[in-house]
């Protein structure tokens, strides 16, 4: 049945072909442009099953216990994860499949273990980012620690967008 369902998503968003008039292609839509998002082709089908159209790797970086793992649990699951505090050990990632301005946008947010021992491994990952999302306590100043993870994300990415 997975394989009727994939087939479905596909016929319904295909681009039309160099020779229109034929009928294999009527009832297919033509690709359109939102806020300058153009849609690709055909969408592609994320690990939990759902459709996309573009995707974006997003870092969530800032120092340990700030609250990244809580944050992205939250905005994935709308669950705020209370209890003890679990350090993250290296890196984990969630995407989330959401439509905007009817774009199915698919993010795969990174969650980087804050903890110092951990950053040969996490900065590993910030190769083809497309922007970051460093968390900060509103009771400390931590801002000092924003300037090398903004410099290491452009280092790796082109176009890199930087959200505190
Ligand atoms: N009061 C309060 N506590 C929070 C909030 N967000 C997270 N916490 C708590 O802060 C602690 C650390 O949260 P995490 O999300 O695990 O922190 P982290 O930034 O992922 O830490 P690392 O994995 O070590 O990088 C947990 O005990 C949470 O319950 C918040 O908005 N308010």
């Amino acid at each position: 049945m997975s394989r009727k369902k994939a087939v479905n998503g596909k016929v319904g968003s295909n681009a039309p072909s160099s020779s229109p008039n034929s009928d294999k292609e009527k009832g297919k839509k033509v690709p359109t442009q939102s806020n300058g998002v153009v849609h690709p082709s055909r969408p592609s089908l994320s690990s939990s099953g759902e459709f996309y159209d573009i995707t974006f790797k997003v870092m969530l970086v800032g120092d340990s216990g700030v609250g990244k793992t809580c944050l992205l649990v939250r905005f994935k699951d709308g669950a705020f994860l209370a209890g003890s505090f679990i350090s993250t050990v290296g890196i984990d990632f969630r995407n989330k499949v959401m439509s905007i301005d009817g774009v199915r946008v698919k993010l795969q947010i990174w969650d980087t273990a804050g903890q110092e021992r951990f950053r040969s491994v996490t900065h590993a990952y910030y190769r083809d980012a497309h922007g970051e999302l460093h968390c900060i306590t509103v009771v400390e100043s931590l801002f000092q620690n924003i300037k090398p993870c903004c410099v290491l994300g452009c280092y790796f990415s082109y176009n890199f967008i930087l959200i505190i």
